[in-house]
């Protein structure tokens, strides 16, 4: 690397790792490793491995990640824009392999931006139970969102928040929590080299101060004998063993489940050696650190809704949160018939379900508006929608901001007060009367569920032409039509059997409606 590292580093790292610095020394004349995580949601990762055009060797802490080797350029395949697999450094795949997430968790990711670790926690769950993922900086939330929906992810929440304002709104209200704390960055010098310039001898007191703040904020929003999984990518202990025997000292609650020494994670520094320690010179990625912390009460208790209403008081609004947190997630707008009349979706359909909608911004479409919900209007254009183009209707508590629908995994009255930069999945919006399907939407649903479906070839030109938002030409036959539909309509392009996005088809001619911002350049 070009960089220059910083002479304080290097000294503090001498005296860290005694005769073991000149091996530690060697990686950085070394190229960094690189590699991909299978998107489970969409493909399993014994098959897409097959499927590559590029070798790929398996990661030992994630049974889901592989290494891929220098020029395979894994950006520049149609099966990447399928959301088949998220482009990861290999060591940051290990702290959600200790977070233990199954299916039905609620689980928060409180520093999730730009998304790895959010989407591989989405994996784990499966599509059942909840994720909040956030970011206390909003820029980063965009990039956040957009992966999410690029792994077609349908029970995510994308917050812009505090931890301390989540802890209120959510107090006991996680099974599982994930802090991938910001920090010194120190464990990816080699990786990029910006992290060098920015750092400074000050650095890790600065981090450390934040992540106190942090793990203490993420203790409340914890259910008791849940897990909280805290991470960093930086060498320096006082952000590391230093911080997590303070938290523990003050939460004589938790104990850190013993990781360190076990597989490929070497063992903390004293007085933490159960976390776990993953060094360039002994493993193939990156400097990391990783805590696992378990709270040693009984795992009963509130779930995220059920908090968030104790936390408000009891209102009705609350009362109805939480009635409804143990149902299953109601549908938007009903299929067919069942538009606008007295379903879930009208009674739920208050926009984001609050006053502080002002403060909210989905990102599709004005959240200001959203004290004009979308009326009889939009359930009837949602419905018809559901009727002319897709198979099976999607699951979740509909949520509207102004025009825009959502379905979520939480009521809406649950979100409450929070910045809330996606409150659930993504459907579309109402545009006087038509609903226009949002990207997300086709990107979460598989051909089964779609009236209409075009299959391209991934190693053919049409998929890239596709991404390129180009017009297909695509006689009616090429189409996947189910029986009794029409062959005119919204289409869910596929690549090999993975959505892709949506195109609208009539006449021989595939519209192309792949976001002009998601193109292939
Ligand atoms: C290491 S990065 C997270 C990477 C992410 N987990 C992933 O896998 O893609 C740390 C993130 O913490 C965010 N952050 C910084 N201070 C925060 C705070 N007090 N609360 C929540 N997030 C914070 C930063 O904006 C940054 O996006």
């Amino acid at each position: 690397m070009a960089a220059q590292l910083p002479r304080s580093f290097t000294e503090r790292m001498k005296e860290l790792l005694g005769p073991e610095y000149e091996d530690f020394a060697e990686t950085y004349n070394e190229a960094p490793h690189t590699g991909i995580r299978v998107n489970t949601l969409k493909i399993s990762a014994t098959v897409l491995p097959g499927l590559l055009p590029f070798p790929v060797e398996p990661i030992p802490w994630c049974g889901t990640g592989f290494y891929t080797e220098e020029g395979a350029r894994p950006g520049k395949h149609p099966y990447y824009h399928a959301g088949l697999y998220y482009i990861q450094e290999p060591s940051a795949m290990s702290p959600v392999e200790l977070l233990g997430v199954t299916p039905g968790d609620h689980v928060l990711d409180l520093c999730a931006a730009p998304g790895g670790k959010s989407t591989q926690i989405a994996a784990k769950l499966q599509g059942k139970g909840l994720l909040v993922s956030n970011d206390l900086n909003a820029e980063r939330t965009k990039a956040l969102a957009k992966n999410l929906e690029l792994a077609g992810v349908r029970n995510a929440i994308v917050l812009n928040e505090s931890p301390e304002r989540i802890a209120a709104a959510f107090r006991h209200g996680f099974d599982r929590i994930l802090i991938d704390a910001p920090c010194s960055g120190e464990g990816m010098f080699r990786k990029d080299e910006d992290m060098v310039r920015q750092w400074n001898e000050q650095s890790p007191r600065k981090y450390a101060d934040m992540q106190r703040e942090i793990l203490a904020a993420a203790a409340l929003a914890l259910k008791p004998g849940g897990t909280i999984v805290y991470s960093t990518c930086t060498f320096s202990p006082e952000e590391n063993e230093g911080g997590i025997f303070e938290f523990l000292s003050a939460h004589r609650e938790f104990e850190v489940v013993p990781v360190g020494g076990t597989g490929s994670f070497s063992p903390g520094f004293d007085p933490v050696p159960g976390a776990a320690r993953l060094w360039p010179h002994k493993v193939k990625g990156e400097g990391h650190f990783i805590a696992v912390l378990k709270h040693g009460g009984t795992a009963e208790g509130a779930n995220a809704v059920a908090s968030a209403s104790a936390a408000d008081g009891e209102s009705a609004a609350s009362r109805r949160g939480r009635a409804l947190a143990s149902a299953p997630p109601r549908s938007g707008g009903g299929r067919g018939r069942d538009t606008g009349g007295s379903g879930p979706a009208r009674r739920d359909k208050t926009p984001a379900g609050r006053g502080a909608a002002g403060r909210s911004s989905s990102g599709h479409g004005d959240a200001r508006r959203s004290g004009a919900a979308a009326g009889g209007d939009g359930l009837a254009a949602y419905g018809a929608f559901l009727r002319d183009q897709l198979a099976r209707e999607p699951e979740g508590f509909p949520v509207w901001f102004g025009e825009h629908l959502y379905l979520s995994p939480l009521p809406g009255e649950a979100l409450n007060g929070l910045k809330t930069v996606r409150p659930g999945w993504y459907m579309g919006q109402n545009r006087s009367g038509r609903f226009v399907p949002g990207h997300p939407l086709a990107t979460a649903l598989t051909p089964e569920e779609c009236l209409r479906s075009l299959q391209l070839d991934g190693d053919g030109p049409e998929a890239v032409s596709y991404l390129k938002g180009e017009t297909l030409s695509v006689p009616a036959e090429r189409l996947n039509v189910a029986p009794g539909a029409s062959p005119k309509g919204y289409v869910l392009v596929c690549v090999d059997g993975y959505s892709l996005g949506w195109g609208k088809w009539q006449d021989g001619m595939l519209k192309n409606e792949y976001p002009a911002g998601w193109r292939w350049t």
